[in-house]
């Protein structure tokens, strides 16, 4: 649309691309006034279609050069441990500057499991001094939490929060809702004006730390602990967010976080948390990529479903360890059944029709160890029949039921890209994360006809 000025004296000649047209002979200075308006008005109106039309075109040349990624799989299938992986390898640097929010929660999963204990053992008079000098935890716990919680001051006391209640034998967990408060916890690190507050929390949480840490050590070697432990059937070597083995080295006044250590924290997802990352090599740093990592358990589910169209790739993780372990949202449900179950229903929505689909059959390692020690697999999954109790028939089977299911529920043929992993081994996992960026790649090369 072109508008033309006209000379206030009148009218020029008419040429058939001028508009507003010219103002009617006679035009009296009410309806001069008011056709004025009314231009003006239209003019207003063009001119946000024409801003709102730009906007459009701005995000579409983002989108090209963006790769949007779902991870999906119930809690504890290792989503957030996966992304972790994504962060080293593509964006290294970025991640290494977070390792002090990470201290803060590996420090957080460190005392939980020791306060943990002590209610568990809340009744052994024989611990009586070892609970008396433990005490100091329980205000560390308290330091943390708050230094954690307070980065969003509109839910400040719900961002952290008891996800487990701790007679299913578990210590109760970390959780973050999105919006992510460890990312937050960094962020106030650069900010003067809290920095100094926060750091002194965090200061005094470490010096306790350190303080106990014998105590700690001792504690956790303790065999009346051991023996009562056992007794109550708790045993948390199997839990996430176990540091209790590292104490003496986790709760020193130097304690840098390891890259391991990092992958073995555990910080439960609540909602959905975007993650962007541009690649630091690979020589195509104006690709973007987009991580959105959701909340597993099931009163999260319902808020993945608004992704579904608009994401180039799927993960779904599986942990092939959850077999003879229930949810614990609903502790009538086997967790491998309910992997089943939710697989089915991802394969078959047809908002995921184009969407790339990588599966990874994780938690490997401690699959291998349950069934070394004998814990039968065909005992919790009937229909494994008579094939043998080992890793390789077992992690075989799991690819085989999964590769059908996908097969037989998806609304159309589609390649599936199938991994089993183990995320807290950053070697591994670094060639699986590579074959799943070309993966991706090349399917969105062929979903957009360039290839
Ligand atoms: N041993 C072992 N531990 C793993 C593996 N993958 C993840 N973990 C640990 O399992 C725990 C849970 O992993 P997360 O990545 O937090 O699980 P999630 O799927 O994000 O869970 P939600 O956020 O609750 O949905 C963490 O403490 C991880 O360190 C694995 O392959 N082997
Ligand atoms: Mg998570």
């Amino acid at each position: 649309m072109r508008w033309t000025k006209f000379s206030s004296s009148g009218p020029v000649s008419p040429s058939i691309e001028t508009w507003p047209p010219y103002p009617p002979l006679g035009e009296t200075e009410l309806e001069r006034a008011v056709r004025l308006e009314e231009e003006r008005e239209a003019k207003r109106i063009s001119e946000s279609i024409d801003h709102g039309l730009e906007l459009e075109q701005q995000e579409l040349r983002k989108r090209r050069n963006q790769t949007r990624v779902l991870l999906l799989g119930q809690s504890e299938s290792g989503k957030s441990t996966v992304l972790k992986n994504f962060q080293l390898h593509f964006a290294p640097e970025a991640f290494r500057a977070e390792t002090e929010a990470w201290r803060a929660v590996i420090h957080l999963n460190l005392v939980r499991s020791v306060n943990f204990i002590m209610d568990v053992l809340s009744g052994q008079e024989e611990l009586r001094q070892l609970r008396m000098q433990l005490s100091p935890l329980r205000q560390v716990e308290m330091m943390l939490v708050k230094s954690m919680s307070a980065s969003d001051p509109s839910h400040s006391a719900s961002v952290v929060e008891e996800a487990t209640p701790w007679f299913y034998g578990r210590a109760s967990e970390v959780l973050v809702r999105g919006g992510s408060s460890w990312k937050a916890l960094l962020r106030r690190r650069k900010d003067k004006q809290t920095r100094q507050t926060r750091s002194d929390d965090l200061e005094v949480a470490r010096h306790i730390l350190h303080a106990c840490r014998e105590d700690i050590a001792s504690m956790w070697s303790n065999s009346i602990v051991q023996a009562a432990l056992l007794e109550e059937g708790v045993s948390l070597q199997e839990q996430a967010g176990f540091f209790l083995d590292d104490a003496a080295r986790v709760a020193d006044l130097d304690y840098e976080p390891s890259l391991s250590d990092i992958l073995r924290a555990r910080l439960q997802t609540i909602g959905v948390e975007e993650h962007v990352m541009t690649a630091e090599k690979f020589g195509e740093a104006s690709r973007q990529w987009v991580f959105y990592d959701v909340g597993g358990s099931r009163g999260q589910r319902a808020s993945w479903v608004p992704f579904f169209e608009d994401v180039n790739a799927i993960l779904f993780l599986c942990s092939m360890a959850a077999f003879n372990e229930v949810l614990l949202e609903d502790r009538s449900v086997n967790r491998l059944l309910d992997s089943f179950n939710l697989w089915r229903t991802i394969c078959s929505s047809k908002l995921l029709k184009m969407t790339t689909f990588v599966l990874l059959l994780n938690k490997s390692d401690i699959l291998k160890a349950k069934l070394e020690t004998g814990i039968s697999f065909v005992r919790y999954v009937k229909s494994y029949k008579d094939e043998p109790n080992d890793y390789e028939h077992v992690s075989e089977y799991l690819q085989r039921k999964f590769i059908a299911y996908h097969r037989h529920y998806s609304p159309n043929q589609r390649q599936l890209h199938v991994h089993v992993t183990c995320a807290i081994d950053i070697d591994t996992t670094a060639t699986v994360i590579t074959r799943i960026r070309d993966a991706i790649i090349v399917n969105n090369l062929i979903s957009s006809d360039y290839l």
